[in-house]
């Protein structure tokens, strides 16, 4: 097993999170995306405003490494057209994977019926362009009955409405990495947490993301079923060594 080939390589701090300018960030992801052409990463994740140049760059040297961003990143909490909107923007700047950030706050406070329709609106859009796309469903957020519920209800819509063919090509995910939780709280993937969403999401595909720093924890997630790693430690991982999750 090539660890790479599973390997979302994700940089999406903001300017100011980096604590850089908007052209120091910018050199910081030409780094990111010529590194995952260089190790021939599964994909390179950037935030939306980076996805053309990501795509540009990839497509410049010929490299089978597939682009993704996010969507309605980090809090998930705008209203469906705007995560049209955004998604439609990402689809025609060249992006291959959507991450679509569910409105987990919504679901935990109104239920499942609340959050279906941008399940499929959001899935549709993506599924009609040939795109991947992925539900992050913050798991730090939530309870283990939240994570049933939520990954069985991913998996509903898109066993209701789309073909077999397609479930494939929705993930449900578990983390945006930039939740805020209390001290000492992982704010990320964690064993038990993906366990429940591979047992719930199931035939649909899952991907640990937030927190995963070490080949072995890579390893691990993947021979329990897990079809992608988002990190911003890949380099690290596909190595053998510890991240520290940044550039
Ligand atoms: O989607 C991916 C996450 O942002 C990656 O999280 P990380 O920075 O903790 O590796």
């Amino acid at each position: 097993m090539d660890i790479r080939h599973y390997l979302d390589s994700t940089y999406l701090k903001t300017a100011a999170q980096a604590g850089l300018t908007e052209a120091e960030n910018r050199e910081v992801v030409k780094k990111v995306v010529q590194e995952a052409i260089d190790e021939n990463f599964r994909l390179v994740m950037v935030r939306p405003d980076m996805a053309a140049m990501a795509k540009e760059m990839i497509v410049a040297a010929g490299s089978a490494v597939t682009v993704g961003t996010v969507i309605d990143f980090p809090q998930g909490n705008n209203p469906l057209e705007s995560k049209l909107a955004e998604a439609e923007a990402a689809i025609s700047d060249g992006a291959d994977d959507l991450d679509f950030v569910l409105d987990y706050e919504k679901f935990k406070s109104e239920g499942g019926n609340a959050i279906k329709k941008q399940v499929l609106e959001c899935t549709r859009v993506g599924l009609a362009h040939g795109k991947i796309v992925k539900w992050i469903i913050e798991v730090a957020a939530l309870n283990e009955h939240e994570i049933v519920q939520l990954s069985a209800l991913i998996k509903n819509v898109v066993l209701t409405h789309f073909e077999e063919s397609d479930y494939s090509r929705v993930f449900v995910k578990s983390s945006t990495g930039f939740y805020k939780t209390e001290e000492g709280k992982p704010n990320g993937a964690t064993l038990p947490a993906i366990k429940l969403m591979l047992e719930n999401a199931f035939p649909l595909a899952v991907k640990a993301a937030g927190g995963v720093r070490t080949y072995d924890e890579a390893v691990e997630m993947i021979s329990l079923g897990v079809k992608r790693i988002g990190t911003s430690s890949a380099k690290a991982i596909a190595e053998g060594e510890e991240g520290s999750g940044g550039y």
